[in-house]
């Protein structure tokens, strides 16, 4: 067995042979026609295999780049890590907590910014003290105040990302998912969230961020890794992991 290179108490995260497939059904008998031609001919089962017998370590505090073309498995593998889906196999450690933000995901459209504040707080881990402490600096920061009793279906999907960017940056947690989050909001809110980004997220936290901008993987990354069809091809040199991902695009 190959042994861990790194001290395991320097490790954010340490994932082993770790696979995952999706089962997709294809109902093609979409008609009353179709259905009744087909009573004995049910509907096809399809397996995407998302991520394929995958292992890497993360050291605590490191900033890593994760790159790959459109469904090579990088969002799927980041919600595995964070736990939001199970793996078929494989081992995974995690050391604190973690967060994964992506573009309003885990908002409930039918309720309040500010019901869903509370909700995204408990799910995070917070008590509702700790959420009452940090209510009103999340809606300053989102500069949501004038919509905070509005239900979030009514907003747009600039004001929902920048509500739950607002959450994250406040909540905070040890491991931050960073799934393509440069997008959030308008510049004037970009310029803030990079800020914050700098300051408190790489100078304390280990983050995995998915982006396909390679100027922030190499602003920020201090090593990178490279997926292709639901398999780790390369993890280490920033700059090679690039031009592996930029051929891939040829
Ligand atoms: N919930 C799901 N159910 C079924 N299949 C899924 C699901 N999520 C992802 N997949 C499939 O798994 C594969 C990997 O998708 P994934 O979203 O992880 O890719 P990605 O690298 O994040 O892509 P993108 O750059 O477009 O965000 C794709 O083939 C996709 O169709």
């Amino acid at each position: 067995m190959m042994e861990s290179a790194v001290a395991k108490d320097l490790l954010a995260i340490k994932a082993r042979n770790i696979s995952k497939t999706f089962q997709i059904s294809e109902d093609s008998h979409n008609t009353v026609k179709h259905r009744l031609f087909n009573l004995f001919n049910p509907p096809k089962t399809k397996y995407v295999p998302a991520l394929k017998s995958l292992s890497l370590e993360i050291k605590k505090g490191e900033c890593i780049g994760l790159l790959g073309r459109n469904g090579s498995g990088k969002s799927t593998l980041v919600k595995v890590l964070a736990g939001v889906y199970p793996t078929d196999s494989g081992y995974i450690n995690i050391q604190g907590s973690t967060m994964l933000m992506n573009l309003g995901v885990g908002m409930s459209h039918e309720l309040t910014a500010r019901e869903n504040i509370y909700v995204s707080g408990s799910v995070l881990g917070l008590k509702i003290k700790e959420i009452d402490a940090i209510f009103d600096e999340i809606v300053d920061f989102a500069e949501l105040r004038e919509f905070i009793d509005t239900k979030i279906k009514f907003f747009s999907s600039g004001m929902v990302a920048r509500l739950g960017f607002s959450i994250a940056v406040k909540a905070g947690a040890d491991i931050m998912f960073l799934d393509e989050i440069f997008a959030v909001g308008d510049v004037k809110f970009q310029e803030k969230a990079i800020k914050v980004f700098e300051s408190s997220w790489i100078a304390g936290k280990t983050v995995i961020l998915v982006s396909h901008s390679m100027d922030v993987i190499k602003k920020y990354c201090s090593r990178a890794a490279f997926m292709k069809n639901g398999e780790l091809k390369f993890i280490g040199d920033t700059d090679i992991a690039i031009e592996m991902y930029m051929e891939d695009n040829h």
